[in-house]
């Protein structure tokens, strides 16, 4: 049975707010246009009883944060202008991972980047974890790289605390099946000792990310109602410092067991080739999903994954599970075909 059923993905390509070349004779009609959407946008915005961040309409936050991991990653809290309502964490839980666009005004286009539940504690200097029903207001933050090349996170690399940026979501990504009133897991994940219940027998995951592609596996174990079974983890980097602060919150989800964590370095084993020779050995055949049946005690020791998520730049997610042919998925190749994984079963996100 796939798992996959229920999956509605939005996201593929960052796409230009507007078409790069317009034809001249109809520069004019363009341009009045653009204004009267954008009125229409900022009058919507306006009404909009609490201002909340819409797919339809872009909404302010601030940079009340930034800080530099290295020369190419940095951490980056935005907070709304003006308090958001509805807290996304409680919404979404770990049954839809999602992210939301940065607008980049001078070139108009959009970037998606996808948000993780912490709020930097000013006092300590350190990532605070949301607590339960917690959202500080909407706060969001992010994990970013910038590329030599790269026009969006490059410029917002560049810009200084205070400054507004625009934001529009949120983008569901990939939605994990429904489980009519679950029981919520706990967030408090330092607790290793505490017994957990549930309705339903949870399920297990596997996940190959590269580089920032490891936010949408922190997202889903980080938010609140995090995942429930738990998550094979294979994670290429140049070096695990890049992640930062954010190194230190997966250790300690290694430690209680809600992760398994394969950490592939380059600057340890530079051969591309022995990378995937290690990855290909630690991958699990896939187990079938059972649907819901009851929740049957604590789980055996062994990880039975159900599905397998990839994310990553081009030629990981190629090696991992075969091109992606955006927007479509492509075959399922590379070395998940190798362990017998399919279309049935293996999603590339990125
Ligand atoms: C759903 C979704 C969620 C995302 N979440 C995040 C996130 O949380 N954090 C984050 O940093 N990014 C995230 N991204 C990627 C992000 O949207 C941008 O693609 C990225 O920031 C590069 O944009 P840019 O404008 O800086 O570079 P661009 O101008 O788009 O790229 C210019 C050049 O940079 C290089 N480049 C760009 N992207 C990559 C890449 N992924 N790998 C290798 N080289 C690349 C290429 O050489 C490219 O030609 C996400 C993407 C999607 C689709």
């Amino acid at each position: 049975m796939i798992l996959g059923n229920v999956v509605r993905r939005t996201f593929g390509i960052s796409r230009p707010l507007t078409p790069g070349k317009s034809v001249k004779g109809a520069r004019w009609a363009v341009g009045v246009t653009t204004a009267v959407t954008s009125v229409g946008i900022y009058l919507k915005w306006r009404q909009s009883e609490a201002r909340e961040l819409s797919t339809e309409y872009f909404t302010p936050y601030r940079i009340s944060f930034k800080q530099d991991i290295d020369r190419s990653h940095f951490l980056m809290e935005l907070t709304p202008v003006i308090e958001q309502e509805q807290n996304l964490w409680a919404k979404m839980g770990c049954e839809k991972l999602w992210s939301v666009q940065i607008k980049q005004p001078d070139v108009m286009v959009v970037r998606n980047y996808t948000p993780l539940p912490l709020q930097m504690d000013r006092e300590s200097q350190s990532l605070k974890i949301l607590q339960d029903g917690e959202h500080a207001g909407g706060k969001l933050l992010f994990y970013i790289k910038q590329y030599e090349q790269g026009e969006v996170a490059r410029w917002l690399h560049r810009l200084p605390e205070n400054h507004i940026v625009e934001l529009r979501g949120p983008f569901i990504d990939y939605e994990f099946p429904h489980y009519e009133s679950e029981m919520k897991r706990d967030r408090s994940f330092t607790n290793r000792d505490k017994e957990e219940k549930f309705i339903f027998q949870p399920f297990d995951i596997a996940m190959f990310t590269a580089g920032t592609g490891i936010v949408t596996a922190l997202q889903l174990l980080l938010t609140e109602n995090p995942f429930r079974g738990t998550i094979d983890l294979f994670y290429s980097c140049h070096s695990y410092d890049e992640l930062g602060p954010l190194g230190t919150i997966l250790r300690a989800l290694e430690r209680s067991n809600r992760v398994r964590l394969h950490v592939m370095e380059s600057q340890n084993q530079p051969s591309r080739a022995e990378n995937l020779k290690i990855i290909s050995k630690a991958i699990l055949p896939p187990s079938p999903y059972s649907g819901q049946i009851p929740y049957q005690g604590k789980k055996r020791s062994t990880l039975e994954p159900v599905l397998s998520l990839v994310c990553g730049p081009e030629g990981y997610v190629a090696a991992i599970a075969g091109p992606k042919h955006e927007p479509a998925q492509g075959p399922v190749l590379g070395l998940l075909e190798k362990k017998q994984w399919t279309n049935d079963n293996v999603y590339k996100l990125s």
